[in-house]
């Protein structure tokens, strides 16, 4: 079989033509030639491998590098010097970079890079947490109740300087624990929920919580709880039903955490129904997004809420384009940078492939040809529109495959509720969406990530993968690419390889995209449903039902008209 009917699993037709030069490397007597990543974390000590770095970059690179599927010298150097070069970028030369010997250790085990002035030490268990800064041990049972045994490289370094009280900028993979990085501090330094206190600890909501989707809002909140069981804290998932109990305002002053999308707290601040100035801690969850221009005035507008002189502020994400980190650092004070592992990379944890697929006509019969084999359930599966994902879904219970499910932003919030709820029970094994699934979701058990349409930016690749390989499990990623996705190929091939997934060469060999191509990646126009066949079918179907329902309509407007004449009522008609 070629080798690119292999790339595309037999559902695609390739462009000889047009990638003649790339067919000859393919058709050359040797194997295909690989470029790996080179593991940088073959140190690292097993006991604080707790997201298994070592494993995946040396292990099974090592098994990879003896079947001699591997690189050539020149390309594994290219690639380690463009990791170092992200690394100095990342920890670039500014007065305030730590770096001290007493610290690199530490740091390298980690593989954290910090910034900032006097970056507290990080801690080495949860234990630790109680010796410097005596937090509460209801909430380290807590904790450890809910099997958080050892803290993960985010929460070793983000707890300490939340509970310092500094403002944090934390860039970690997707899947390494970010939530507890910051639910933690918050709990411990509010001591005691409002309603146990004498004085009400001031009035009013002490911490707020944004994300931006509904669904990762209330996966927040249940996270919360778990902290804050045992005692009577009030957080609440702000919804328009929570909004309107707390338009009361003795109702509110009672509240001490909110979690919420922003839309829904501006609109609440503006009504003059919410006042958020005894805020002293607001996070901004997967942080690029809320800074980018679809919420940054709302975001602008709830920071401006929150008029507390002694309120911190930090900001999550696994990703911080420059653009949002100037944003971001904008509105920390004196903040602390922390970087773990690499800015835009997945964990390594995550096996990654792309797959050539020709056009959008092909990726259905590929799909299917895939789902008839046996696969590891449940698998996520992403698509670029509402309606693709709807067609989708019912291309793919029509084609017999069992338990599909799908979730977009146009389904109701019973609907997406019960989807959501559907998948954290394990119903769903095939669950088709779109991006609003694709930050901060956790469903531990997604073994697998298909990108159906090409992603719209290496953030939203990012985030997309990081739904599988999740607090140390295993994870796939397949990304479907078609000849209007290859001027992009490259930007995501970049990631691959930066993650040490393999990469076939010709792939690296196609051209870089400018600044202003990349803008238009993923925004190739598609169309609603994803077999155009089902869709003269459909029409057909739709012009059969309009013209049946037509003759209907006119059969009885006559029969109407001769009732009318012969001097009949409605009511005598025997034939009604
Ligand atoms: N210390 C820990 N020990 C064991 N499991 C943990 C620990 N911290 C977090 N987890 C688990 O890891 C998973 C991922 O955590 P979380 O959702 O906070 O990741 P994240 O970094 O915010 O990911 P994303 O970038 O996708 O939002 C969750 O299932 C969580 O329960």
């Amino acid at each position: 079989m070629e080798a690119f009917q292999l790339l595309s699993r037999g559902g695609a037709r390739f462009n000889k033509q047009r990638f003649k030069s790339d067919v000859q490397i393919f058709n050359k007597a040797a194997p295909p030639k690989d470029v790996k990543g080179k593991g940088v974390l073959t140190q690292l000590p097993p006991e604080l491998d707790f997201f298994k770095y070592a494993k995946a970059s040396s292990g099974k690179r090592k098994a990879e590098d003896k079947e001699g599927g591997v690189h050539a010298e020149g390309k594994h150097e290219k690639v380690e010097r463009k990791r170092r070069k992200i690394e100095d970028e990342s920890a670039d030369s500014d007065d305030n970079h730590i770096g001290t010997e007493e610290e690199a250790p530490t740091m390298q085990k980690h593989r954290v890079t910090a910034k900032g002035s006097d970056v507290p030490k990080p801690i080495a268990s949860f234990e630790d947490l109680r010796e410097r800064y005596n937090v509460p041990p209801r909430l380290l049972s807590n904790l450890s109740e809910n099997s958080y045994k050892h803290p993960t490289g985010i929460q070793a370094h983000g707890i300490p300087i939340l509970l310092e009280h500094r403002d944090l900028a934390a860039i970690s993979p997707t899947g390494t624990g970010k939530t507890l990085a910051y639910l933690t501090p918050i709990i411990s330094a509010l001591g005691s929920p409002i309603s146990s206190m004498k004085n009400d600890g001031g009035r009013g909501v002490r911490a707020v919580i944004l994300a931006p989707t509904r669904e990762l809002a209330h996966q927040i909140h249940n996270e919360c709880l778990k902290l804050a069981a045992g005692r009577k804290w009030r957080t609440v998932l702000f919804s328009k039903a929570t909004a309107s109990t707390l338009s009361d305002k003795n109702v509110r002053d009672k509240v001490d955490i909110i979690i919420s999308t922003p839309l829904r707290l501006v609109v609440s601040i503006q009504e003059g129904n919410l006042e958020l100035n005894n805020v002293q801690h607001l996070v901004l969850d997967e942080a690029d997004r809320m800074l980018d221009p679809e919420f940054l005035s709302q975001v602008q507008e709830v920071i401006a809420a929150c008029t507390h002189p002694n309120i911190q502020k930090a900001v999550f994400s696994a990703t911080l384009p420059a653009g949002s980190e100037k944003l971001a650092m904008g509105v920390l004070r004196n903040p602390i940078r922390i970087i773990v592992g690499l800015k835009d990379t997945p964990l390594p944890l995550i096996a990654q492939t792309l797959t050539y697929v020709a056009d959008d006509a092909s990726k259905l019969p590929s799909l299917l040809t895939y789902l008839s084999q046996p696969y590891n359930p449940p698998l996520l599966i992403f698509t670029s529109t509402q309606p693709r994902t709807t067609s989708l879904a019912e291309e793919l219970i029509m084609n017999g495959i069992s338990n599909v499910d799908c979730l977009h932003a146009g389904m109701t919030k019973k609907q997406r509720d019960d989807a959501v709820s559907r998948m954290r029970r394990g119903e769903s094994w095939v669950m088709v969406t779109t991006e609003v699934m694709a930050r901060g979701m956790d469903f531990k058990g997604i073994r697998e990530v298909i990108n159906y349409d090409f992603p719209t930016s290496v953030q939203s690749y990012v985030h997309r993968i990081g739904r599988t390989g999740r607090a140390g499990r295993e994870g796939k990623a397949v990304t479907y690419f078609t000849d209007e996705d290859g001027p992009f190929l490259k930007a995501i091939a970049n990631v691959l390889l930066q993650s040490g997934s393999s990469v076939p060469e010709w792939i690296l060999k196609l051209p870089k995209p400018s600044k202003m191509k990349r803008r238009q990646m993923g925004k190739v126009k598609r169309a609603n449903t994803v077999n155009a066949a089902r869709k003269i079918g459909r029409n057909d179907a739709i012009k059969k039902r309009d013209m049946i329902a037509g003759s209907k309509r006119r059969k009885e407007k006559e029969l109407r008209e001769t009732d009318k004449n012969n001097g009949v009522g409605e009511g005598d008609r025997s034939d009604k």
